[in-house]
């Protein structure tokens, strides 16, 4: 073998040698390497720190605005001398719906038998005007339930919907304890970690596969799958993908904390951080502000009405309840307990009542104490769609006599998904929905629906509930939020 040959074996060699390093370079410079996810270098941009348990933890606190200017509907003109309005102890009487006769029932709490919801007569008739006159607090009542005298003889009209006649009960004063309402400020701190179930689907799933290597399209599909898993709908993970691939595209990603900075940067503009979230509860001038809370039966709409009462309790706001979910006794009573957790008082009919007219007295009644909110708890039972639609436009038509609704939020159930969907486009055709309020986040991998229910409803998502306790509902905040998750 001549010394040429050699030569140009040696020179092939080598030059395969140079070739395969510089593709090994290359590669290596296009991969992402997601092997420091836990480095140090991952910080939190706000607090400059390593953020590890990827929990939620707001920011700010609560946010509250006052609702549109709006004013108070003119009363209508009623000729029968009024009902006087008596505080009680709690629980004792149960009323009568509207239109019952006028019955005397023992002061100890019976079981209510279950009726059918009466329709209400549609002729107007002239009856009487329940205005509210509080009895002077010699102890002062924690908690107080309106209830009417019986001093209106006729049934009331749906366009009159006022006070039920009822027995006088014996006006002794309660010794309820209330609950110690923790400070708003810092509490939320106690939230983090809530919503690990979600970080594992969204977070580190979509990281992972970011971290794989070169993204081929096989790659971007599996992303796909798995935002779609996670319950962010179609129109959410597309979006997200393309911005996603735009952005990785644009930007020279070499580290797992870039590849983090950029979803998140995407997923928090998905969320629409501009969206006004305060919940609207200052008062106007002259009335309160009122609150309808709709959502179907287990959602969280009795819990989430007496986590926000506590909100505003500690907010130093006078807080009443109206509880217009009239189906089930345990109802009213679950939303009494929580008055008197909170210090709210509460305004509730008898079982089987119509629901617009305890709605009409506790805004009513609201009006004549001076409270800063009224929040109506009301029924979803999602029995049909006509029946829920006009029992809750005749809920907020009637409330609308005495004054505009400033908020209806819409509570719905993180943990059944794709099913929440379906009952948020049933609510929102009925009633205009302004605020969402995603409870059960903690028990869920699906906190995509968060991007779901916002891209559907097209209202955003201003509370999120993340557990049983009377503290874990926290305000919706994009960046806080998509933290938690990655
Ligand atoms: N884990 C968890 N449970 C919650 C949350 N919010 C409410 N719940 C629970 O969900 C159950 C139903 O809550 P409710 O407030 O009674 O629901 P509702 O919509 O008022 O139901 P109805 O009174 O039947 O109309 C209760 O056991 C609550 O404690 C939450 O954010 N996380």
């Amino acid at each position: 073998m001549n010394s040429s040959i050699i030569i140009g074996i040696v020179v092939a060699v080598v030059l395969l040698i140079a070739l395969v390093s510089l593709g090994l370079v290359l590669s290596r410079r296009r991969r992402i390497s997601l092997s420091d996810i836990t480095a140090p270098t991952v910080t939190d941009e706000k607090k400059g720190k390593l953020d590890k348990s990827g929990g939620y933890e707001t920011n700010t606190g609560f946010s509250f605005s006052q609702g549109p200017a709006t004013t108070v509907a003119e009363p209508p003109k009623k000729p029968v001398p009024e009902p006087k309005v008596v505080v009680k102890p709690l629980p004792e009487v149960e009323e009568p719906a509207v239109g019952e006769p006028v019955e005397e029932k023992p002061a100890v709490e019976k079981p209510v038998e279950a009726k059918p919801v009466e329709e209400m007569p549609v002729e107007e008739k002239p009856v009487a005007e329940p205005t509210v006159a509080e009895e002077p607090a010699a102890a002062e009542p924690v908690v107080d339930e309106v209830v009417a005298e019986p001093t209106v003889a006729e049934p009331e009209t749906v366009e009159e919907v006022e006070a039920e006649p009822e027995a006088e009960p014996e006006p002794t004063a309660p010794t309820v304890e209330l609950d110690e309402i923790a400070p708003t400020a810092g509490r939320l701190s106690r939230l983090r970690g809530r919503l690990s179930r979600s970080q594992g689907a969204i977070g580190k799933g979509v990281l992972g596969l970011l971290g794989g290597g070169d993204l081929d399209e096989d790659s971007w599909e599996e992303i796909e799958d798995t935002l779609l898993m996670a319950d962010l709908g179609t129109t959410s993970t597309l979006a997200v993908v393309e911005k996603l691939r735009t952005e990785l595209a644009a930007n020279s990603v070499r580290t797992a904390a870039d590849a983090r900075a950029i979803f998140k940067r995407v997923l928090v503009e998905q969320l629409h951080p501009e969206l006004d979230r305060s919940v609207r509860a200052l008062p106007h001038n002259d009335h309160p502000a009122v609150i309808l809370v709709v959502g179907v039966n287990g959602t969280g709409k009795t819990t989430t009405t007496g986590k926000l009462a506590r909100v505003l309790v500690a907010d130093g706001r006078r807080v009443l309840l109206g509880a217009a979910d009239t189906f089930r006794a345990a109802a009213a009573d679950q939303l009494q307990t929580w008055g008197e957790r909170v210090g709210a008082d509460i305004v509730r009919g008898k079982e089987q009542a119509d629901p617009a007219s305890v709605a009409f007295d506790a805004v009513a009644t609201g009006i004549d104490r001076g409270v800063d909110v009224v929040m109506v708890d009301t029924a979803g039972r999602l029995h049909t769609k006509t029946g829920l639609m006009d029992e809750l436009d005749k809920v907020k038509r009637v409330v609308e006599k005495k004054a505009k609704v400033d908020e209806v939020l819409l509570v719905l159930d993180a943990t059944v998904g794709q099913n929440g969907l379906i009952q948020a486009r049933v609510f929102a055709d009925v009633v205009d929905i302004t605020g969402v309020v995603l409870t059960k986040l903690d028990g869920t991998a699906k906190g995509g629906i968060v991007f779901h229910v916002q891209e559907e409803l097209g209202v955003p998502v201003k509370l999120v509930g993340l557990g049983e306790g009377a503290d874990d509902l926290a305000p919706f905040e994009p960046e806080a939020f998509v933290d938690a998750l990655l």
